[in-house]
């Protein structure tokens, strides 16, 4: 069995592991998150029984590469086939184009074309066609999950966007734009999942930038959102990794993980004492 390679107040991390099997059973009264992100269309991670089972998986976008629909339901069978989680959680990335129904990148293909797609997209994506193998999908959206013993109930808020980099989906190019979406997560939320890591927190490129978001940087720290106990991004495949974060008064701390899956090749595994 292996050890917690990060230990919170109320919560273990396990980074490190070979095998599934090597990561001890969760406590009772806790819960416990398989993290993922950026599988882009690949699906061979649980070959072997190699992932982790949990209360909640949840997968923080680049679901696709480059967006088409079927590369998109390559993911969302995947995610469906899996079974022993208690819930699924999923949000977009910049790569899932055909989710942002927005998009000006979408001008470039012909009326019917569009519609077809946008059609298509939306049949895969309906949530009662998700609810039936356990999936919710979150675009700037809440939603509630349990723990097994259902005593718990946690609240879960999930964002695709990311600060503009080249062209993609769910992109803001202005200090006001992030303002605005990161003012849609509500202060009561406790488990945070966004495509984009926030500013100085596992962001930083192999060209040594720092490339996460300073608006939800901001937001974080400012104590409004001090109930969030799992922060969950991506997005910066390099910089993958968890850590914990103490608020400055230091009363309350949050774990962050960048669950990219690219650079990883395994997810990071949370487990969260239950308490309200
Ligand atoms: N300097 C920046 N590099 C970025 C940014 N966003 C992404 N990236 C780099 O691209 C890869 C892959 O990202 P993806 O969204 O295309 O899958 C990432 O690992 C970074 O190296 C950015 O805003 N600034
Ligand atoms: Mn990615
Ligand atoms: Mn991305």
């Amino acid at each position: 069995m292996v050890q917690p390679d990060i230990c919170g107040q109320n919560a273990r991390v396990y980074l490190e592991y070979d095998r599934a099997a090597d990561i001890p059973a969760k406590e009772d009264g806790w819960t416990r998150f398989v993290c993922l992100s950026d599988t882009h269309s690949t699906t061979h991670w649980d070959d072997g029984g190699r992932m982790p089972r949990g209360d909640v998986l949840l997968h923080a976008g680049d679901l696709s590469s480059y967006g088409t629909v079927w590369r998109l339901k390559k993911t969302i069978d995947w995610l469906g086939s899996l079974e022993g989680y208690g819930a699924k959680i999923i949000i977009a990335g910049n790569h899932d184009l055909w989710l942002d129904k927005s998009s000006e990148e979408l001008i470039v293909f012909d009326e019917v074309e569009r519609t077809t797609m946008l059609h298509a997209c939306q049949m895969l994506m309906a949530k009662s066609r998700l609810k039936q193998v356990g999936s919710t999908y979150l675009e700037f959206e809440e939603t509630t999950i349990r723990d097994t013993s259902r005593l718990k109930e946690w609240k879960i808020f999930g964002s695709p966007a990311s600060p503009r980099h080249s062209s993609g989906a769910f992109q803001y190019g202005t200090k006001e734009e992030a303002k605005e979406i990161n003012s849609r997560i509500p202060t009561h939320t406790e488990i945070l999942l966004t495509h984009t890591p926030p500013y100085r927190t596992l962001d930083k490129t192999r060209k040594g930038k720092y490339a996460g978001c300073k608006n939800l940087e901001k937001r974080l720290t400012s104590g409004e959102l001090q109930h969030c106990r799992l922060h969950v991004f991506g997005h910066i495949h390099e910089a993958a990794g968890a850590v914990i974060v103490k608020a400055v008064d230091g009363r309350s701390e949050r774990v962050a993980v960048n669950a990219a899956m690219m650079h990883r090749g395994k997810p990071v595994v949370v487990d969260l004492e239950n308490f309200n």
